[in-house]
């Protein structure tokens, strides 16, 4: 494929996979928090789930960081990563002070199949010998489903209950938006220098992210197991 045509990999994989993405990013789940009727012992276990799953995140993001400083052509990447990283901090307090709040004990959570399927799915993309672009394509969907998400229920119209706010407010905010505007362009740019082969296989991830999500979101949304 000549470079023309590669460019704006990322949205041409969106658009090529709506369905599929629409239904990560708009999510029964999400649209029950959005019209105001969400269930709360849904967002609890899901509140418990995902404080499991952003501990594993974490050193996922560190294996992509750590690829950037080898691979990347760009200084400014690693910058972004980190950031990411920061917030990862601060976000695994929030959750400990969130499940307070809902009285959802985190030390005896019991980590869900599909939640497990997805730790492991990150630690298989941890392995060195992963490609750069393939892990920043799974980092860039990881964050947009999530940005895209909760963003929709903070938009003009949607009767978000007022306690799932700050959860909403922390991936939905104008800055968690242009973080993911940042992981784009470097996605895009990694995979518009990928040989076809490497760009198969982004897509791919791509692909099982946006599944992975979606069933994350349907064990939350679920009925007690
Ligand atoms: C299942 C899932 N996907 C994406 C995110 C957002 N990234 C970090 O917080 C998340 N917390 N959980």
């Amino acid at each position: 494929m000549d470079p023309v045509e590669k460019n704006g990999v990322i949205d041409r994989w969106v658009k090529k996979h709506l369905v599929l993405y629409t239904g990560a990013t708009r999510h029964p789940f999400i649209l029950s928090i959005r019209d105001g009727t969400i269930d709360f012992s849904s967002f609890k276990r899901w509140l418990g789930q995902d404080y499991i799953f952003v501990r594993e995140f974490v050193p996922f993001s560190a294996s992509v960081l750590l690829k950037a400083s080898k691979n990347s052509d760009d200084n400014s990447d690693m910058e972004v990563i980190l950031s990411g990283l920061a917030s990862l901090s601060d976000e695994i307090s929030w959750f400990k002070q969130e499940a307070a709040k809902w009285d959802v004990p985190l030390s005896d959570v019991i980590v869900h199949k599909s939640n497990q399927n997805y730790c492991r799915f990150l630690e298989s993309l941890m392995l060195p010998a992963v490609e750069y672009s393939v892990v920043f394509t799974a980092l860039w969907a990881i964050e947009t489903v999530y940005q895209e998400s909760f963003s929709h229920c903070l938009e003009d119209g949607s009767k978000t209950p007022p306690e799932l706010l700050e959860a909403c407010q922390r991936w939905g905010s104008e800055g968690f938006g242009e973080f993911c505007c940042s992981l784009k362009k470097i996605a895009n740019r990694c995979l518009e220098k990928a040989p076809d082969e490497e760009l198969k296989k982004a897509e791919v991830t791509f692909l099982r992210v946006l599944e992975l999500e979606i069933e994350f979101w349907d064990m939350s949304h679920g009925g007690p197991k």
